[in-house]
């Protein structure tokens, strides 16, 4: 057994109270907004229409069409890569290798979606799965999440993570103890954040779309562009699949419920909630106003795209013509930080772009309800948070050339607000 880490890691989301909170908190929030998006009143804040019993929750067929799913995605993940990328150095200074599959898992699944449905598939049928898919994906995680703790036991101490290590079994349960869970090249954590959760996401939405099509005739201005925007979005995550090497979720945090269940259950079933709303209260949207938002969403796409960019092109060869003309700071680690461009506006010009472009994923769906903007609502608390837990790693990692970053480019997020 592992012993525990040297000095140990600040608790993190409340601790042991905090994680047992959010390990209810978080399924009875995604099967509350599941439950409210079909039904007529569809408030966010009210209480569920009915609480469903396990006869509505649990299906053998939904157990098996996610099970297939992972293994298509697990299959699709082992399949020759363009590319095999290295991770960021590891606490025995080695390097695990990542292929760079991600897009093209994304261009097969659509290509076998498609074939499927030109055979016949009833993709329309998806959304009267939702709720018993939602939970066949949470039980997974949950019983993955069990292997996942259980496996680090048997892992060597140089192989946990920084926090998820601090002995109290919850705690641990929820933040993950391994750093980088794997089985020989298969690395559950980073198979987890791109792959069956993204993909199945902009499924789910296609079937929305379908469904309202078989429901109405064809899908509404509304519905195409949810669909279109957020098909952007992990198109996007995909085709840029490297970048993720550098997050937190890769480099500092160990994999367990919260990031299981976040990428498995959380994304798939709780980022679809626009177009599942759509679908059971369509809304009216002339030409003018979508594309005002379609202007909303490619500002934020900017934003974020351009500014994701420039860090990464910045941390792969700062002499690159495109970021070489930067205003930078050196830090005592020998690397540096960029002061100019869309890093000298806010420190997170990236949450900034997210942000603007989960407001144009919401707009579609009117004004009348509060429940489309429960994105924008968690998104914002999400990154308030972890733009809070980069800093502190940011001031671990460069101390006084982080405070110096801070005096000279004061506003984290939005100029002038926060
Ligand atoms: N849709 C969703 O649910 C979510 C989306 N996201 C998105 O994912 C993307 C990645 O986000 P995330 O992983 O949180 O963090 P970032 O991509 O913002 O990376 C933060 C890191 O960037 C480096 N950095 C910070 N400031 C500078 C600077 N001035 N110059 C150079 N490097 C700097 C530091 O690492 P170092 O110095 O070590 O390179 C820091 O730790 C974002 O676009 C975010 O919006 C994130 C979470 C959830
Ligand atoms: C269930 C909890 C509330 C927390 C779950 C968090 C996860 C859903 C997110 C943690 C970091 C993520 C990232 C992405 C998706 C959401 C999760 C997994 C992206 C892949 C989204 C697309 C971006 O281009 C990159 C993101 C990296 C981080």
């Amino acid at each position: 057994m592992a012993p525990p880490q040297g000095p140990r890691a600040p608790l993190e989301f409340g601790g042991p109270l905090g994680a047992a909170a959010l390990l209810l908190l978080l399924p009875a929030t995604m099967f509350h907004l599941l439950l409210v998006a079909r039904s007529g009143p569809a408030r966010l804040l009210g209480p569920p229409p009915y609480l469903p019993g396990l006869e509505a929750l649990w299906s053998p067929q939904a157990l098996l069409l996610w099970l297939t799913w992972l293994g298509l995605q697990a299959a699709l993940y082992l399949l020759p890569a363009r590319k095999v990328a290295e991770g960021q150095e590891l606490k025995d200074k080695s390097r695990l290798c990542y292929p760079i599959n991600g897009f093209q898992a994304l261009v097969l699944t659509a290509l076998l979606v498609g074939l499927g449905v030109s055979a016949g598939l009833p993709l329309g049928t998806l959304p009267e799965m939702l709720l018993p898919l939602a939970f066949s994906a949470t039980f997974t995680a949950f019983i993955f999440s069990l292997f996942l703790y259980v496996k680090a036991l048997v892992a060597p101490a140089s192989a946990l993570a920084p926090g998820g290590n601090s002995g109290n079994p919850i705690y641990d349960f929820f933040l993950g103890r391994e750093l980088n869970p794997r089985i020989y090249f298969f690395d559950f954590k980073y198979f987890c954040e791109l792959r069956p959760g993204l993909i199945g996401w902009v499924v789910i939405n296609l079937a929305l779309l379908v469904q309202e099509a078989e429901l109405r005739g064809s899908p509404s201005l509304a519905m195409w562009l949810v669909n279109g925007f957020q098909l952007l979005y992990v198109g996007d995550a995909l085709w840029h699949e490297e970048a993720v090497l550098t997050t937190m979720d890769i480099t500092h945090d160990g994999f367990g419920f919260m990031l299981a269940f976040g990428d498995l259950a959380w994304v798939p079933f709780t980022y679809s909630l626009q177009a599942q709303f759509l679908l059971y209260h369509p809304q009216p949207l002339g030409l003018p106003m979508a594309s005002v938002i379609c202007l909303i969403n490619a500002i934020g796409y900017y934003i974020f795209r351009g500014a994701n960019s420039q860090k990464n092109t910045f941390r792969r060869n700062p002499s690159d013509p495109r970021v070489a003309g930067l205003e930078t700071i050196s830090t005592a680690t020998g690397r540096q930080l960029l002061v100019s461009g869309w890093w000298g506006m806010v420190r997170h010009p990236n949450y900034l772009g997210d942000l603007i472009m989960a407001l144009a994923w919401s707009l579609p769906c009117g004004v009348s309800h509060l429940l489309p903007y429960f994105y924008l609502l968690y998104f914002t608390a999400l990154l308030v948070h972890r733009e809070a837990r980069d800093e502190r790693q940011c001031l671990q990692k460069y101390g006084l050339a982080w405070h110096e970053y801070c005096r000279r480019v004061p506003y984290r997020i939005v100029p002038y607000v926060y």
